[in-house]
């Protein structure tokens, strides 16, 4: 399940200075306080560990409760962020610097600390001094006095060799350039291989493609670590794109860039995209471009025949369902935007809005069922998949680090069970569009495949073709399949097919 759709567990009370109150050395913590950036990073980090929490939904909600804005609140979010993505290489770091201590031996609440100051001092250019200091007024502050030493010696040592040297050092130790790249672009190693293999699996069906795999992996590995950038869409018929870029300029007083491939896109540099009164209304919203263009492609999708029912099966959080429905709307057609868990299909009615009244109907329910239940009904359908989210690393940090590959067991049934129901839904000659925020092979073209050869009476379109009509520039795209990469298109890597139900 993507996170949105995840509360969070309750989670352990965190007890600041434990050894502290316990031997009555409160002098020392008022003396040594640490400054408020690093200490809600830190919480922010023991959340995500101990209760599953989503970095990126709660430090926003802590920045606000703490009034910590403007450079404190960047220093805040690149460094629970940066130390996040980043962990898998600063684990194999530390792992040097410890003496022959194993990281799995060490407190989890230091394990966590030592990363923080790791992060500063190799990914952020704070300054050694500061960088250890802080790292251990913070470590006497919310563990207590006993590990600061090891942790003064650790981070010290850290800070003797440039991140380079390490990156050198950590290369030679790698049996081979998936591991290589694991640690040095910190992937888990699993992730890594998937990667790998989408692109190889590319190359065989685009062979004039550049053979540089191994390149390319590092290229993609680490647009990964990178903040994507915001993106904009301007509903249509709901706003136009020059009228939601006047109001983005009104706010930052830049003029934002249009988007690369998908003409609804607006790209603010700056600003609050929340506080813009197009957002506010619902007539546009903040969504990935590869989002955007998987849903255009669907409604440009050729149809043999009639026009007029939609059907969105797993509709939750409502991106994709916005822009659909505002595409229905302006071409006089109805959405049915189906959700399974009740609290994300309230995201979905909210998300829709500010579309025309009467266009689009929000149902609760298990879109398995859907296709038996209303069979040959709709003309477009989508299915936006629960995926893995490996598409979507540079926006949710810890998640690289959360899924496994046991997930892809769960997830492929459930997905192949959602792509039969759509078929089942669609109508002979409409069209399907299966969709995941995921390029590895297990969730994208096996599924289609496997679906296809046990349906029966679908077959497939050309996805690149029918998204290069709607793009605004060549995302140069070959084959059936739509793979759209970060490092490529600056996108999250969505991937789409077309199926047309034939029988
Ligand atoms: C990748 S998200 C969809 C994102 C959405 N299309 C958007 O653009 O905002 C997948 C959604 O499928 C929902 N889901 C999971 N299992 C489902 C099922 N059996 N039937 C319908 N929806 C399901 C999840 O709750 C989640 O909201």
């Amino acid at each position: 399940m993507s996170p949105e759709g995840r509360g969070e567990r309750p989670r352990r009370q965190h007890r600041p200075n434990r050894a502290h109150r316990s031997n009555g050395a409160h002098r020392s913590n008022r003396t040594h306080r640490p400054d408020r950036s690093r200490l809600t990073a830190f919480e922010v980090i023991r959340r995500v560990a101990e209760s599953d929490a989503y970095a990126n939904l709660v430090l926003p909600g802590l920045l606000r409760e703490r009034d910590i804005t403007a450079r404190d609140a960047a220093f805040a979010t690149e460094l629970t962020y940066g130390t996040l993505r980043l962990q898998g290489r600063y684990d194999a770091i530390l792992a040097h610097c410890t003496r022959g201590r194993a990281l799995e031996d060490l407190d989890p609440e230091v394990l966590d600390l030592l990363r923080l100051g790791a992060h500063q001092l190799l990914g952020m250019r704070v300054p050694v001094h500061a960088a250890v200091s802080q790292t251990v007024a913070l470590t006497r502050h919310v563990v207590g006095p006993a590990p600061t030493g090891m942790v003064n010696a650790v981070l010290r040592t850290v800070a003797e060799t440039p991140l380079q040297t390490w990156l050198d050092q950590l290369a030679a130790e790698a049996e081979d350039d998936v591991a290589r790249l694991s640690v040095a672009e910190s992937h888990p190693v699993w992730v890594t291989r998937a990667m790998r293999q989408s692109l190889l699996s590319e190359l065989e069906a685009a062979p004039g493609r550049s053979s540089d795999i191994t390149g390319e992996l590092a290229t993609l590995l680490a647009a990964d670590n990178r903040p994507p950038r915001v993106a904009l869409v301007a509903r249509p018929g709901l706003i136009e794109p020059d009228d939601l870029a006047d109001q983005v300029e009104a706010q930052t007083r830049q003029r934002p860039a249009r988007g690369a491939y998908s003409p609804c896109a607006v790209v603010p540099g700056a600003g609050d995209p929340g506080r813009l009164p197009a957002v506010e209304a619902g007539a546009a919203g903040v969504q990935d471009e590869g989002s955007q263009l998987v849903a255009l492609a669907l409604a440009a999708a050729e149809l043999e025949g009639r026009d007029e029912r939609w059907l969105d099966l797993c509709a939750g959080p409502g991106g994709k369902a916005a822009l659909l429905g505002a595409l229905a709307a302006g071409r006089d057609c109805r959405l049915l935007a189906n959700e399974v868990a009740p609290h994300r299909a309230g995201l979905v009615r909210g998300s829709t809005a500010a579309v025309p009244a009467g266009t689009v109907e929000v149902r609760i329910g298990d879109g398995r069922s859907l296709g038996a239940e209303q069979p040959g009904e709709f003309d477009r359908v989508l299915v936006d998949a629960p995926c893995t989210g490996l598409g979507a690393l540079r926006r949710r940090p810890e998640s690289r680090w959360r899924r496994s590959p046991a997930d892809l067991a769960t997830l492929g049934s459930l997905q192949r069970d959602l792509l039969t129901s759509a078929l089942e839904a669609v109508r002979v000659g409409g069209v399907v569009a299966y969709v995941t925020c995921s390029p590895h092979v297990a969730e994208t073209r096996l599924v289609v495949e496997d679906t296809l050869r046990r349906s029966g009476g679908a077959q497939l379109l050309d996805a690149s073709e029918v998204t290069r009509t709607v793009a605004v520039s060549d995302p140069d795209l070959t084959g059936p399949y739509v793979q759209l990469w970060p490092h490529r298109h600056g996108t999250d890597a969505m991937f789409l097919a077309l199926l047309r139900r034939t029988a």
